[in-house]
Protein backbone atom coordinates (compact mmCIF):
# COMPACT_ATOMS: atom_id res chain seq x y z
CA UNK A 1 0.00 0.00 0.00
CA UNK A 2 0.94 3.22 -0.36
CA UNK A 3 1.18 6.09 2.14
CA UNK A 4 -1.38 7.35 3.76
CA UNK A 5 -3.92 9.73 1.92
CA UNK A 6 -5.20 12.96 3.21
CA UNK A 7 -9.42 12.96 3.23
CA UNK A 8 -9.32 16.43 1.38
CA UNK A 9 -6.50 14.30 -1.13
CA UNK A 10 -8.48 11.29 -1.44
CA UNK A 11 -11.43 13.49 -2.39
CA UNK A 12 -9.35 15.84 -4.68
CA UNK A 13 -8.24 13.10 -6.48
CA UNK A 14 -11.88 11.36 -7.37
CA UNK A 15 -13.48 14.86 -8.20
CA UNK A 16 -10.61 15.16 -10.60
CA UNK A 17 -11.88 12.26 -12.20
CA UNK A 18 -15.56 12.64 -12.03
CA UNK A 19 -16.90 14.79 -14.85
CA UNK A 20 -20.67 16.15 -15.10
CA UNK A 21 -22.41 13.71 -17.44
CA UNK A 22 -23.53 14.87 -21.02
CA UNK A 23 -26.76 16.76 -21.11
CA UNK A 24 -29.66 14.98 -22.49
CA UNK A 25 -33.23 16.37 -23.70
CA UNK A 26 -35.86 14.84 -20.91
CA UNK A 27 -39.83 15.33 -20.62
CA UNK A 28 -40.54 17.88 -17.46
CA UNK A 29 -41.53 15.00 -15.03
CA UNK A 30 -38.30 12.98 -15.57
CA UNK A 31 -36.56 15.67 -15.33
CA UNK A 32 -37.17 16.75 -11.81
CA UNK A 33 -34.32 15.91 -9.51
CA UNK A 34 -31.89 16.57 -12.54
CA UNK A 35 -29.90 19.85 -12.93
CA UNK A 36 -30.84 21.97 -15.65
CA UNK A 37 -28.52 21.96 -18.65
CA UNK A 38 -29.11 25.05 -20.19
CA UNK A 39 -30.34 29.07 -19.46
CA UNK A 40 -33.99 28.86 -19.85
CA UNK A 41 -35.14 31.60 -21.25
CA UNK A 42 -38.71 32.76 -21.22
CA UNK A 43 -40.66 32.76 -24.15
CA UNK A 44 -43.98 34.58 -22.93
CA UNK A 45 -44.69 37.17 -20.49
CA UNK A 46 -46.04 35.58 -17.17
CA UNK A 47 -48.93 36.33 -16.99
CA UNK A 48 -50.10 36.44 -20.23
CA UNK A 49 -52.28 38.77 -20.06
CA UNK A 50 -53.88 41.38 -17.42
CA UNK A 51 -55.79 39.11 -15.40
CA UNK A 52 -58.05 39.15 -12.08
CA UNK A 53 -56.71 38.53 -8.67
CA UNK A 54 -60.75 38.48 -7.19
CA UNK A 55 -64.29 37.44 -7.81
CA UNK A 56 -66.10 40.32 -8.70
CA UNK A 57 -66.99 42.86 -11.31
CA UNK A 58 -64.33 44.63 -13.87
CA UNK A 59 -64.85 48.25 -13.07
CA UNK A 60 -63.89 51.78 -14.74
CA UNK A 61 -62.52 53.11 -10.91
CA UNK A 62 -63.26 56.58 -12.07
CA UNK A 63 -67.30 55.52 -12.21
CA UNK A 64 -66.88 54.65 -8.59
CA UNK A 65 -64.87 57.58 -6.92
CA UNK A 66 -66.54 58.18 -3.66
CA UNK A 67 -69.04 55.72 -3.38
CA UNK A 68 -69.52 53.94 0.45
CA UNK A 69 -72.47 51.97 2.11
CA UNK A 70 -74.60 55.26 2.49
CA UNK A 71 -74.43 56.18 -1.18
CA UNK A 72 -73.47 53.06 -3.12
CA UNK A 73 -72.42 53.59 -7.13
CA UNK A 74 -74.59 51.28 -9.38
CA UNK A 75 -73.26 49.83 -12.99
CA UNK A 76 -75.07 48.45 -15.60
CA UNK A 77 -73.72 44.36 -15.91
CA UNK A 78 -73.20 43.66 -19.40
CA UNK A 79 -71.74 39.95 -19.30
CA UNK A 80 -69.14 37.78 -17.67
CA UNK A 81 -65.60 36.90 -17.76
CA UNK A 82 -64.35 33.55 -16.67
CA UNK A 83 -60.43 31.97 -17.33
CA UNK A 84 -60.45 31.24 -20.51
CA UNK A 85 -62.79 33.54 -21.79
CA UNK A 86 -61.37 34.14 -25.01
CA UNK A 87 -63.00 37.73 -26.19
CA UNK A 88 -64.33 39.72 -23.62
CA UNK A 89 -66.97 42.25 -23.47
CA UNK A 90 -65.82 46.04 -23.21
CA UNK A 91 -66.28 48.04 -20.18
CA UNK A 92 -68.18 51.54 -21.30
CA UNK A 93 -68.81 54.66 -18.64
CA UNK A 94 -71.32 53.14 -16.38
CA UNK A 95 -70.74 49.60 -16.91
CA UNK A 96 -69.21 46.79 -15.37
CA UNK A 97 -68.62 42.73 -16.28
CA UNK A 98 -68.93 40.20 -13.49
CA UNK A 99 -65.41 38.42 -13.68
CA UNK A 100 -63.77 35.54 -11.49
CA UNK A 101 -60.00 34.90 -10.49
CA UNK A 102 -57.75 34.82 -13.50
CA UNK A 103 -60.27 36.28 -16.43
CA UNK A 104 -58.81 38.76 -18.53
CA UNK A 105 -59.40 42.03 -17.77
CA UNK A 106 -61.94 43.65 -20.53
CA UNK A 107 -60.57 46.40 -22.23
CA UNK A 108 -62.08 49.98 -21.01
CA UNK A 109 -62.04 48.07 -17.08
CA UNK A 110 -58.67 49.41 -15.10
CA UNK A 111 -59.73 47.76 -11.50
CA UNK A 112 -61.99 44.97 -9.95
CA UNK A 113 -64.13 45.70 -7.11
CA UNK A 114 -63.99 42.28 -5.14
CA UNK A 115 -68.01 40.82 -4.93
CA UNK A 116 -67.54 41.60 -1.28
CA UNK A 117 -67.71 44.92 -1.61
CA UNK A 118 -70.87 44.83 -3.78
CA UNK A 119 -74.47 43.72 -3.48
CA UNK A 120 -73.46 40.59 -5.88
CA UNK A 121 -76.13 41.93 -8.21
CA UNK A 122 -79.25 40.96 -5.58
CA UNK A 123 -80.53 44.78 -4.97
CA UNK A 124 -80.01 43.77 -1.14
CA UNK A 125 -76.60 44.80 1.31
CA UNK A 126 -73.16 43.62 1.13
CA UNK A 127 -72.96 39.87 -0.59
CA UNK A 128 -70.26 37.60 1.29
CA UNK A 129 -69.99 35.77 -2.54
CA UNK A 130 -71.82 35.23 -6.26
CA UNK A 131 -74.63 33.17 -6.31
CA UNK A 132 -73.85 30.14 -7.90
CA UNK A 133 -75.21 29.68 -11.54
CA UNK A 134 -76.89 33.58 -11.32
CA UNK A 135 -76.46 35.12 -14.35
CA UNK A 136 -74.74 38.00 -14.74
CA UNK A 137 -76.67 40.70 -15.83
CA UNK A 138 -78.83 43.90 -14.74
CA UNK A 139 -77.20 45.83 -11.92
CA UNK A 140 -74.68 45.68 -9.37
CA UNK A 141 -74.31 48.05 -6.60
CA UNK A 142 -70.99 48.79 -5.50
CA UNK A 143 -70.18 49.98 -1.80
CA UNK A 144 -66.63 50.95 -1.82
CA UNK A 145 -64.10 52.27 -4.33
CA UNK A 146 -60.70 50.70 -6.00
CA UNK A 147 -57.81 52.34 -6.56
CA UNK A 148 -56.77 52.08 -10.18
CA UNK A 149 -55.44 49.48 -11.06
CA UNK A 150 -56.23 47.32 -7.85
CA UNK A 151 -57.00 43.61 -8.37
CA UNK A 152 -55.53 43.73 -11.29
CA UNK A 153 -52.43 40.84 -11.73
CA UNK A 154 -50.93 42.91 -15.12
CA UNK A 155 -49.20 41.03 -17.57
CA UNK A 156 -45.95 40.33 -17.38
CA UNK A 157 -46.00 41.20 -13.38
CA UNK A 158 -44.52 37.69 -13.01
CA UNK A 159 -41.82 37.38 -15.42
CA UNK A 160 -41.15 39.41 -18.07
CA UNK A 161 -40.51 37.77 -21.73
CA UNK A 162 -37.11 37.64 -22.59
CA UNK A 163 -36.14 37.17 -19.15
CA UNK A 164 -34.12 33.87 -17.62
CA UNK A 165 -36.41 32.16 -15.94
CA UNK A 166 -33.70 29.59 -14.50
CA UNK A 167 -29.69 29.14 -14.90
CA UNK A 168 -27.54 25.88 -16.20
CA UNK A 169 -26.92 24.23 -12.70
CA UNK A 170 -29.91 24.95 -11.04
CA UNK A 171 -31.13 21.60 -9.26
CA UNK A 172 -35.03 21.23 -10.44
CA UNK A 173 -37.17 20.89 -7.51
CA UNK A 174 -40.89 21.32 -7.31
CA UNK A 175 -41.48 24.76 -7.91
CA UNK A 176 -38.68 24.93 -10.61
CA UNK A 177 -40.86 21.79 -12.82
CA UNK A 178 -43.66 24.27 -12.02
CA UNK A 179 -42.27 27.07 -13.63
CA UNK A 180 -41.33 25.29 -16.56
CA UNK A 181 -44.59 23.82 -17.03
CA UNK A 182 -46.22 27.69 -16.68
CA UNK A 183 -43.78 28.70 -19.73
CA UNK A 184 -44.76 26.05 -22.13
CA UNK A 185 -41.96 23.81 -21.17
CA UNK A 186 -43.20 20.45 -22.62
CA UNK A 187 -38.98 19.33 -22.26
CA UNK A 188 -35.27 20.98 -20.86
CA UNK A 189 -32.03 19.73 -21.25
CA UNK A 190 -30.71 18.11 -17.72
CA UNK A 191 -27.88 16.26 -16.86
CA UNK A 192 -29.41 12.81 -16.33
CA UNK A 193 -29.14 11.08 -13.15
CA UNK A 194 -25.89 9.27 -12.63
CA UNK A 195 -26.73 5.02 -12.75
CA UNK A 196 -24.46 3.61 -10.12
CA UNK A 197 -23.70 -0.20 -9.85
CA UNK A 198 -23.35 -1.81 -6.44
CA UNK A 199 -21.44 -4.36 -5.48
CA UNK A 200 -21.31 -5.90 -2.04
CA UNK A 201 -18.57 -8.94 -1.21
CA UNK A 202 -18.30 -11.51 1.28
CA UNK A 203 -18.31 -15.06 1.17
CA UNK A 204 -20.10 -14.35 4.71
CA UNK A 205 -23.26 -12.60 3.36
CA UNK A 206 -26.59 -13.82 3.10
CA UNK A 207 -29.53 -11.71 1.36
CA UNK A 208 -32.47 -10.07 4.23
CA UNK A 209 -34.80 -13.00 3.89
CA UNK A 210 -32.81 -15.89 3.32
CA UNK A 211 -31.82 -18.24 6.40
CA UNK A 212 -28.90 -17.17 8.05
CA UNK A 213 -26.30 -20.47 8.68
CA UNK A 214 -23.60 -20.51 11.11
CA UNK A 215 -21.09 -18.06 10.67
CA UNK A 216 -23.04 -15.93 8.24
CA UNK A 217 -24.54 -12.47 8.32
CA UNK A 218 -27.27 -10.31 6.51
CA UNK A 219 -26.10 -8.18 3.99
CA UNK A 220 -26.65 -4.56 4.84
CA UNK A 221 -24.17 -2.68 2.99
CA UNK A 222 -25.49 -3.18 -0.62
CA UNK A 223 -28.80 -2.01 0.98
CA UNK A 224 -27.47 1.01 2.74
CA UNK A 225 -25.23 2.25 0.12
CA UNK A 226 -28.40 2.10 -2.62
CA UNK A 227 -30.61 3.53 -0.47
CA UNK A 228 -27.99 6.36 0.24
CA UNK A 229 -27.08 6.82 -3.70
CA UNK A 230 -30.38 6.67 -4.60
CA UNK A 231 -31.22 10.15 -1.91
CA UNK A 232 -27.64 11.54 -3.85
CA UNK A 233 -30.38 11.50 -6.51
CA UNK A 234 -28.46 8.30 -8.41
CA UNK A 235 -30.56 5.52 -10.77
CA UNK A 236 -29.31 2.71 -7.88
CA UNK A 237 -28.42 -1.13 -9.43
CA UNK A 238 -28.05 -3.10 -6.70
CA UNK A 239 -26.21 -6.51 -7.29
CA UNK A 240 -26.09 -9.30 -5.26
CA UNK A 241 -23.74 -9.98 -3.04
CA UNK A 242 -20.23 -11.76 -5.01
CA UNK A 243 -18.24 -14.12 -2.95
CA UNK A 244 -14.34 -13.64 -2.24
CA UNK A 245 -13.48 -15.46 -5.07
CA UNK A 246 -11.62 -12.28 -7.35
CA UNK A 247 -12.29 -14.47 -10.90
CA UNK A 248 -15.88 -14.07 -10.24
CA UNK A 249 -16.14 -10.44 -8.91
CA UNK A 250 -13.79 -8.50 -12.24
CA UNK A 251 -16.27 -10.90 -14.23
CA UNK A 252 -19.47 -9.34 -12.32
CA UNK A 253 -17.79 -5.82 -12.44
CA UNK A 254 -17.28 -6.29 -15.87
CA UNK A 255 -20.71 -7.14 -17.14
CA UNK A 256 -21.86 -4.28 -14.92
CA UNK A 257 -19.81 -1.90 -16.76
CA UNK A 258 -22.27 -1.45 -19.52
CA UNK A 259 -25.12 0.29 -17.06
CA UNK A 260 -22.98 1.90 -14.87
CA UNK A 261 -21.47 5.57 -14.73
CA UNK A 262 -19.65 4.52 -11.36
CA UNK A 263 -19.32 1.62 -9.24
CA UNK A 264 -19.15 1.19 -5.67
CA UNK A 265 -18.12 -2.05 -3.61
CA UNK A 266 -17.87 -2.58 -0.41
CA UNK A 267 -15.75 -4.94 1.60
CA UNK A 268 -12.83 -6.94 0.84
CA UNK A 269 -10.11 -3.84 0.93
CA UNK A 270 -8.28 -4.20 4.00
CA UNK A 271 -5.00 -6.43 4.64
CA UNK A 272 -6.44 -9.93 5.09
CA UNK A 273 -5.99 -13.20 3.10
CA UNK A 274 -9.67 -12.84 1.42
CA UNK A 275 -9.58 -9.32 0.08
CA UNK A 276 -11.41 -9.88 -2.58
CA UNK A 277 -12.05 -6.30 -4.49
CA UNK A 278 -8.28 -5.49 -3.43
CA UNK A 279 -6.93 -8.80 -4.98
CA UNK A 280 -9.20 -8.98 -8.06
CA UNK A 281 -8.61 -4.92 -8.82
CA UNK A 282 -5.36 -4.65 -8.26
CA UNK A 283 -3.89 -6.23 -10.97
CA UNK A 284 -6.70 -6.35 -13.83
CA UNK A 285 -4.88 -8.22 -16.04
CA UNK A 286 -6.29 -7.64 -19.92
CA UNK A 287 -9.05 -5.70 -17.97
CA UNK A 288 -8.62 -1.98 -19.07
CA UNK A 289 -8.46 0.27 -16.17
CA UNK A 290 -6.65 1.16 -13.12
CA UNK A 291 -7.60 0.79 -9.36
CA UNK A 292 -5.41 2.07 -6.57
CA UNK A 293 -5.35 1.02 -2.73
CA UNK A 294 -4.58 3.38 -0.14
CA UNK A 295 -5.17 4.10 3.35
CA UNK A 296 -7.13 7.28 4.04
CA UNK A 297 -5.94 9.62 7.49
CA UNK A 298 -9.89 8.89 8.90
CA UNK A 299 -11.49 7.36 11.15
CA UNK A 300 -13.73 5.26 10.42
CA UNK A 301 -13.28 4.34 6.31
CA UNK A 302 -9.55 4.10 6.97
CA UNK A 303 -8.65 1.47 3.26
CA UNK A 304 -10.14 3.13 0.33
CA UNK A 305 -9.96 1.85 -2.90
CA UNK A 306 -10.71 4.16 -6.22
CA UNK A 307 -9.42 4.20 -9.92
CA UNK A 308 -11.50 3.66 -12.88
CA UNK A 309 -12.20 0.69 -15.11
CA UNK A 310 -12.91 -0.90 -18.70
CA UNK A 311 -12.45 1.16 -22.16
CA UNK A 312 -15.23 3.92 -20.46
CA UNK A 313 -12.94 4.62 -17.58
CA UNK A 314 -15.70 4.01 -15.40
CA UNK A 315 -15.15 5.25 -12.30
CA UNK A 316 -15.07 2.97 -9.36
CA UNK A 317 -14.77 3.21 -5.45
CA UNK A 318 -13.96 0.74 -3.40
CA UNK A 319 -15.44 1.12 0.02
CA UNK A 320 -14.47 -0.58 3.13
CA UNK A 321 -17.11 -3.43 4.63
CA UNK A 322 -17.47 -2.58 8.18
CA UNK A 323 -20.89 -0.70 7.77
CA UNK A 324 -20.33 2.37 9.33
CA UNK A 325 -16.99 2.83 7.54
CA UNK A 326 -19.10 2.11 3.76
CA UNK A 327 -21.74 4.43 5.13
CA UNK A 328 -19.25 7.58 6.18
CA UNK A 329 -17.29 6.58 2.72
CA UNK A 330 -20.27 6.89 0.90
CA UNK A 331 -21.02 10.49 2.33
CA UNK A 332 -17.40 11.45 2.24
CA UNK A 333 -16.50 10.51 -0.93
CA UNK A 334 -19.18 8.96 -3.48
CA UNK A 335 -22.09 11.39 -2.62
CA UNK A 336 -19.82 14.32 -3.46
CA UNK A 337 -18.73 12.51 -6.51
CA UNK A 338 -22.53 11.48 -7.80
CA UNK A 339 -23.57 15.16 -7.18
CA UNK A 340 -20.47 16.18 -9.52
CA UNK A 341 -21.71 13.75 -11.79
CA UNK A 342 -25.30 15.65 -11.68
CA UNK A 343 -24.24 18.50 -12.89
CA UNK A 344 -24.19 20.27 -9.23
CA UNK A 345 -21.79 22.89 -9.15
CA UNK A 346 -21.33 22.29 -5.56
CA UNK A 347 -21.51 19.13 -4.58
CA UNK A 348 -21.45 19.37 -0.99
CA UNK A 349 -23.61 19.13 1.77
CA UNK A 350 -24.17 22.18 3.36
CA UNK A 351 -22.07 22.34 7.12
CA UNK A 352 -22.90 23.91 9.94
CA UNK A 353 -21.02 24.03 13.05
CA UNK A 354 -22.86 23.16 16.38
CA UNK A 355 -21.85 22.60 20.00
CA UNK A 356 -20.83 19.48 21.36
CA UNK A 357 -23.34 17.85 24.34
CA UNK A 358 -22.08 14.89 25.76
CA UNK A 359 -21.59 13.01 29.14
CA UNK A 360 -17.64 13.58 29.39
CA UNK A 361 -14.70 14.28 27.14
CA UNK A 362 -13.98 11.70 24.05
CA UNK A 363 -10.63 10.98 22.36
CA UNK A 364 -10.07 10.73 18.60
CA UNK A 365 -7.21 9.76 17.14
CA UNK A 366 -4.31 11.76 15.98
CA UNK A 367 -3.89 12.31 12.64
CA UNK A 368 -6.80 10.71 11.71
CA UNK A 369 -10.17 13.23 10.93
CA UNK A 370 -13.01 11.27 12.81
CA UNK A 371 -16.65 11.23 11.58
CA UNK A 372 -19.01 10.59 15.08
CA UNK A 373 -22.33 9.62 14.25
CA UNK A 374 -24.49 12.53 15.82
CA UNK A 375 -27.95 13.74 16.44
CA UNK A 376 -28.30 17.67 15.72
CA UNK A 377 -30.55 20.43 17.38
CA UNK A 378 -30.85 23.04 14.75
CA UNK A 379 -32.38 25.08 17.47
CA UNK A 380 -30.32 24.65 20.08
CA UNK A 381 -27.68 24.35 17.66
CA UNK A 382 -25.74 21.64 19.89
CA UNK A 383 -25.12 18.31 18.31
CA UNK A 384 -24.64 14.59 20.81
CA UNK A 385 -22.81 11.57 19.66
CA UNK A 386 -24.96 8.68 19.44
CA UNK A 387 -22.96 5.08 20.04
CA UNK A 388 -19.16 5.00 20.11
CA UNK A 389 -16.90 5.33 17.55
CA UNK A 390 -16.77 1.16 16.38
CA UNK A 391 -17.31 0.68 13.06
CA UNK A 392 -19.82 -1.94 13.45
CA UNK A 393 -22.34 -0.32 15.64
CA UNK A 394 -25.52 0.00 12.73
CA UNK A 395 -27.54 0.44 15.57
CA UNK A 396 -26.71 3.73 16.41
CA UNK A 397 -26.07 4.98 12.90
CA UNK A 398 -29.63 4.12 12.50
CA UNK A 399 -30.47 7.12 15.15
CA UNK A 400 -28.19 9.51 13.81
CA UNK A 401 -29.12 12.58 11.78
CA UNK A 402 -25.68 14.07 11.55
CA UNK A 403 -21.90 13.13 11.19
CA UNK A 404 -20.09 14.95 13.82
CA UNK A 405 -16.22 15.77 12.34
CA UNK A 406 -13.60 16.29 14.38
CA UNK A 407 -10.47 17.48 12.95
CA UNK A 408 -7.65 15.52 12.32
CA UNK A 409 -4.88 17.61 14.79
CA UNK A 410 -7.76 17.27 17.51
CA UNK A 411 -6.88 13.87 19.78
CA UNK A 412 -9.85 15.23 22.90
CA UNK A 413 -13.47 16.56 22.38
CA UNK A 414 -15.26 17.93 25.56
CA UNK A 415 -18.84 19.39 25.91
CA UNK A 416 -19.25 22.49 24.83
CA UNK A 417 -16.81 22.57 21.63
CA UNK A 418 -17.70 24.47 19.01
CA UNK A 419 -17.30 21.24 15.42
CA UNK A 420 -18.34 21.19 12.47
CA UNK A 421 -21.25 19.22 11.67
CA UNK A 422 -22.81 17.69 8.32
CA UNK A 423 -26.73 16.88 7.97
CA UNK A 424 -27.70 13.68 7.09
CA UNK A 425 -30.85 13.16 5.27
CA UNK A 426 -33.66 12.49 6.93
CA UNK A 427 -36.24 10.03 5.09
CA UNK A 428 -39.98 11.57 5.28
N1 LIG B 1 -4.84 -6.16 10.33
C1 LIG B 1 -5.71 -5.21 9.97
N2 LIG B 1 -6.99 -5.51 9.93
C2 LIG B 1 -7.86 -4.56 9.59
C3 LIG B 1 -7.44 -3.26 9.30
C4 LIG B 1 -6.05 -2.99 9.33
O1 LIG B 1 -5.60 -1.87 9.09
N3 LIG B 1 -5.23 -4.00 9.68
N4 LIG B 1 -8.36 -2.31 8.99
C5 LIG B 1 -9.65 -2.50 9.56
C6 LIG B 1 -10.56 -1.51 9.07
S1 LIG B 1 -10.32 0.06 9.61
C7 LIG B 1 -11.59 -1.81 8.25
S2 LIG B 1 -12.71 -0.59 7.83
C8 LIG B 1 -11.83 -3.15 7.76
C9 LIG B 1 -12.10 -3.12 6.26
O2 LIG B 1 -12.07 -4.38 5.82
P1 LIG B 1 -12.61 -4.85 4.42
O3 LIG B 1 -12.97 -3.72 3.57
O4 LIG B 1 -11.65 -5.80 3.87
O5 LIG B 1 -14.00 -5.50 4.80
P2 LIG B 1 -14.37 -6.99 5.13
O6 LIG B 1 -13.21 -7.65 5.77
O7 LIG B 1 -14.91 -7.59 3.90
O8 LIG B 1 -15.50 -6.77 6.18
C10 LIG B 1 -15.30 -6.07 7.36
C11 LIG B 1 -16.48 -6.31 8.30
O9 LIG B 1 -17.66 -5.82 7.70
C12 LIG B 1 -18.61 -6.86 7.51
N5 LIG B 1 -19.25 -6.68 6.22
C13 LIG B 1 -18.66 -6.73 5.03
N6 LIG B 1 -19.54 -6.56 4.06
C14 LIG B 1 -20.74 -6.39 4.63
C15 LIG B 1 -22.04 -6.19 4.13
N7 LIG B 1 -22.27 -6.12 2.83
N8 LIG B 1 -23.04 -6.05 5.01
C16 LIG B 1 -22.81 -6.14 6.33
N9 LIG B 1 -21.58 -6.31 6.87
C17 LIG B 1 -20.57 -6.47 6.03
C18 LIG B 1 -17.79 -8.11 7.52
O10 LIG B 1 -18.53 -9.24 7.84
C19 LIG B 1 -16.74 -7.77 8.54
O11 LIG B 1 -17.23 -7.93 9.84
O12 LIG B 1 -10.71 -3.97 8.01
C20 LIG B 1 -10.23 -3.88 9.34
N10 LIG B 1 -9.21 -4.86 9.52
O1 LIG C 1 -11.68 2.48 8.94
MO1 LIG C 1 -12.30 1.20 9.58
O2 LIG C 1 -13.35 1.90 8.61
O3 LIG C 1 -11.94 2.25 10.95
O4 LIG C 1 -13.44 0.53 10.60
Amino acid sequence: MSDIWSVNDHLEDILAAVKPLEPIELQLLDAHGCVLAEDVTVPLPLPPFDNSSMDGYAVRSADLRGCDHSEPARLVVTGEVVAGTENPPVVGPGQSVRIMTGGPVPQGADAVVPVEWTDGGSGNGPAGTMTPGSVAYGQVQVFRAPEAGQYIRPRGSDIAAGSTALTAGTLIGAPQVGLLAGIGRAFVRVRPRPRVVVVSTGSELVRPGDELGPGRIYDSNSFTLSAAAKEAGAVVYRVSAVADDARALRTVLEDQLIRADLIVTSGGVSVGAHDVVKEALSNLGRTPGHVDFRRVAMQPGKPQGFGVLGEARIPLLALPGNPVSSYVSFEVFVRPALRRMSGLPNPFRPGVRATLEADGPRSSPHGKRQFLRGVHDSYRRTVRPVGGSGSHLTGALAHADALIVVPEHTTEITPGDELDVVLLDTPV
